[in-house]
């Protein structure tokens, strides 16, 4: 469960009088996410009552970002992307200060994250990122990739020797990886703000149609079609990264294609970039799993499943 940080009912209380948002009625902890702290809140507000999400930033989370995340989703919506945006309270502001860490009350969306998608799931997910590619093609502000080439190579050497405590041999080949990524990068593609983590966790559907995308907070400037490759890497296999499953594969690059498409060097340089996207989250679910706090409320993430996607992207 991420809840890093405990939020007391009364503060809760006290930052929606900040808002025209109702009185709490109740609020839970959420289970899913590794990242930051969430909670589901329940207020008077409206006619029946409504609904909101309640972020903490924590670890990888830089609050100097977040005028950069709520500017993109306040631009995604505004151009008919199914994302949640930060609510403004009375004096406009959209970050606050929860429980001594920054935070931000945001809409909630509907729907559900599916952990076995089927195709037609996977081609909508594949056309929303499309769709949301297409808006952001006039989108002027830029935020570097921390967790790019460069940020792979600090984070290895950070792990260093300790990722052979996690799987004997891995120090030795992630250094491999990164020698040959950074040979094989295609530095020349072009480049765009992308989500960068859009895993089916962060795809809210309703049945066959994609509800909503969350979770912006590794969205960046980087080579478009990274976006396609963590995509892919993300929902075309079993949750271990066994099992690649070709018709989810093909369906999310369809969507794709039918919303915004891939030029032919981006579908030649589509290996190195997949091989990538499994490197980074191998690597930053492998210092999570080395570095999480003993007493969080959080399950951590198995950083072999990209490994094992890693080895069927080196195998094309
Ligand atoms: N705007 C929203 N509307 C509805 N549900 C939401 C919304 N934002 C978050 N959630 C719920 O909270 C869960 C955790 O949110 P989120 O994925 O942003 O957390 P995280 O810790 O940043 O996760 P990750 O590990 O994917 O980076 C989601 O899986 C979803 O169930
Ligand atoms: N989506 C990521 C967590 C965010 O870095 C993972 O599953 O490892």
């Amino acid at each position: 469960m991420a809840v890093y940080t405990h939020v007391s009912a009364e503060e809760m209380a006290a930052l929606l009088l900040r808002y025209d948002a109702g009185t709490l009625t109740s609020a839970k902890g959420i289970a899913e996410g590794v990242e930051n702290s969430n909670f589901l809140i329940d207020t008077s507000g409206g006619q029946d009552g409504e609904r909101f999400i309640l972020t903490l930033y924590e670890k990888r989370v830089d609050a100097g970002d977040l005028p950069f995340f709520f500017a993109l989703l306040d631009h995604l919506a505004a151009n008919g992307v199914p994302v949640p945006r930060a609510i403004r309270d009375r004096d406009n502001k959209q970050l606050q200060q929860v429980a001594g860490r920054p935070g931000c009350l945001i809409e909630f969306l509907p729907g559900v994250s599916v952990s076995h998608p089927n195709p037609a799931q996977a081609h909508a997910a594949g056309q929303a990122l499309g769709q949301m590619h297409a808006a952001l093609t006039d989108f002027k502000l830029d935020r570097p990739n921390t967790m790019g080439p460069e940020g792979w190579h600090e984070l290895a050497a950070k792990c260093s020797g300790d990722l052979d405590a996690i799987a004997p041999g891995l120090s030795v080949r992630v250094t491999a990886e990164l020698e040959w990524l950074d040979g094989a990068w295609p530095r020349d593609l072009p480049r765009a703000v992308v989500h960068a983590d859009l895993f089916p966790d962060n795809v809210l559907m309703r049945g066959d149609d994609v509800g909503g995308l969350i979770d912006f907070y590794f969205a960046c400037t980087e080579v478009r079609a990274w976006d396609i490759a963590v995509t892919h890497a993300a929902w075309s296999f079993d949750n271990d990264g066994t099992g690649y499953r070709p018709e989810i594969g093909d369906a999310i690059i369809a969507g794709y294609d039918a919303a915004f498409g891939l030029s032919d060097a981006e579908r030649a340089a589509f290996p190195a970039l997949a091989r990538g996207a499994c490197l980074r989250f191998l690597l930053t679910r492998a210092w999570d799993w080395l570095n999480t706090p003993a007493g969080a409320l959080v399950t951590r993430k198995d950083p072999l499943a990209f490994l094992r996607r890693l080895d069927h992207y080196a195998r094309l």
